[in-house]
This record gives structure tokens, C-alpha cells and sequence, in this order.
């Protein structure tokens, strides 16, 4: 299995995702700036969705010591393997309601590293992340979408970062949901994460990736490229 080199509480800077990349500039603004993650979105319903053929694109344009990271809500075996087989890539991010039983069968069918998201709005929803950590390479910890919410993620919403402040998992995870250039810093700071995501945070409109903020969001998670 391939595998993502991860600090694990390692002193220096956070690592950071950009997800919902579209296009080569501002894969290559997030590349510059420092990112250690990159993601494409499979999901028809996301303003962020590319094509196969788009992502495949984009993911020869990512240097060596950047993972390139597949984002799928509840996927088909086969559009899995259409994905995994053109485009090159490093970990699956799993964002639907997959469960553990799953998260294990596509990890050890498709060969890859599998990051689960896990939706957070209360302390209800922690247990949960002791579930996946038995199958997942790597945790997400996201905002739960609201009830009947077109999308499951990349709504741009917080949860409340305290539920999980001085927490300590066994396995790699990252802070997602509503993050921005303007609250990273504190996130971070609060919760002690080692590794943040952020989409909509460092858009100009729902889809289209702004660059300024992209690299605003780096440095202020106090990234130095
Ligand atoms: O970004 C999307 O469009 C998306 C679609 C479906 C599932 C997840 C999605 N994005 C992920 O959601 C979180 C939080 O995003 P945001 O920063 O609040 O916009 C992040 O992990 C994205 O990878």
C-alpha cells in the first residue's frame, strides 16, 4: 500500500489540504504556498467536481512530497476503480456514510491510504472516530452537514472547535469545516491540529479557487513555503 508521510506531532508547521482544486493556476498557487495535500472532488453534486479526465490532468502536475487525494461520497466499486485506474493518486478521502466494514474493503481493494470524514455538530458524534480509527489510515473531523444539505462537506460550516480540544487519537487526523485565512490560526490553536483542510474557505464563489487566499490561508496556518 502506498503510504503519506505524516508529522505526527512533530514540531513545525501544520500540514494543509487544499480540496476542490479545478484548475492548474490555483493547483499551482496551493503547491507554491506550501500545501502538503491537494484534493479532487468526485461528487456530481459539488460546484467542485471534476471529471476524471480533468483530475488526471491536474494530478501529473503535482510534484513529488504533495499527496494527491481523491475525495468520494459513498462510491461504487466501479467508479472507484475508474478514477483509481487514470488518475495518480496518493489517498482516498471517503466523505459519504460509509461504514467501518466499507472504509476496510476499499482500503484493502484499491491499495490506497483511506482518510474518513466523520461529521461533528455534538459530543454524540466523537465515539464514532474510535470506530473508524480501527479501519482508516486517517481521520477527518468536519462540521456534520445540516439535515438535507445538497452536499456532505465543503459547506464552509465550523463545528465547535472545544469538543475536541487536548484530544489525542491513535491514528493521523485533520481539522475541517469552515476554516478560513481569518480563523485558522485560532483552530489550530485550539484544538492542537496537526493537519487542517479547507475549501470553500479559500474561494471567491462556490467552485472557483482564489489564489490570494489560498496563500493567505497557508501563512496564516504559519506555513513558510
Ligand atoms: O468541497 C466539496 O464540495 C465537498 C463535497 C462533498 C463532500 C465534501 C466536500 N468537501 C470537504 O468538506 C470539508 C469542509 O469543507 P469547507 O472548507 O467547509 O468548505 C473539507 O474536508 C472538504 O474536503
Amino acid at each position: 500500500m502506498a503510504t503519506v508521510a505524516i508529522d505526527r506531532g512533530a514540531p513545525g508547521a501544520p500540514r494543509v489540504k487544499i480540496c476542490g482544486l479545478r484548475d492548474a493556476e490555483t493547483l499551482s498557487a496551493a503547491v507554491a504556498a506550501g500545501a502538503r495535500y491537494v484534493g479532487f472532488v468526485f461528487f456530481a453534486k459539488s460546484p467542485r467536481s471534476v471529471s476524471i479526465a480533468q483530475a488526471r490532468d491536474l494530478a501529473l502536475e503535482v510534484p513529488p512530497g504533495v499527496a494527491k487525494v481523491a475525495l468520494v461520497v459513498n462510491p461504487a466499486d466501479e467508479d472507484l476503480s475508474a478514477i483509481c485506474d487514470a488518475v495518480p493518486l496518493d489517498m482516498l478521502q471517503l466523505h459519504g456514510s460509509e461504514t467501518p466494514e466499507r472504509v476496510a474493503e476499499i482500503r484493502a481493494r484499491f491499495g490506497l491510504p483511506v482518510m474518513k470524514a466523520v461529521g461533528v455538530a455534538g459530543p454524540e458524534d466523537l465515539p464514532a472516530i474510535a470506530r473508524y480509527e480501527e479501519v482508516a489510515d486517517q481521520i477527518l473531523l468536519d462540521a456534520k452537514a445540516p439535515k438535507g444539505a445538497p452536499l456532505p462537506g465543503g459547506n464552509g460550516l465550523a463545528f465547535d472547535w472545544r469538543l475536541i480540544a487536548g484530544r489525542n487519537w491513535t491514528k493521523p487526523w485533520m481539522l475541517a469545516g469552515g476554516l478560513t485565512p481569518e480563523n485558522v490560526a485560532e483552530a489550530i490553536r485550539l484544538t492542537g491540529a496537526r493537519q487542517v483542510d479547507v475549501s470553500s474557505g479559500v474561494e471567491s464563489a462556490p467552485g472557483v479557487k482564489d489564489a490570494g487566499r489560498i496563500a493567505r490561508f497557508l501563512n496564516a496556518a504559519g506555513v513558510t513555503a
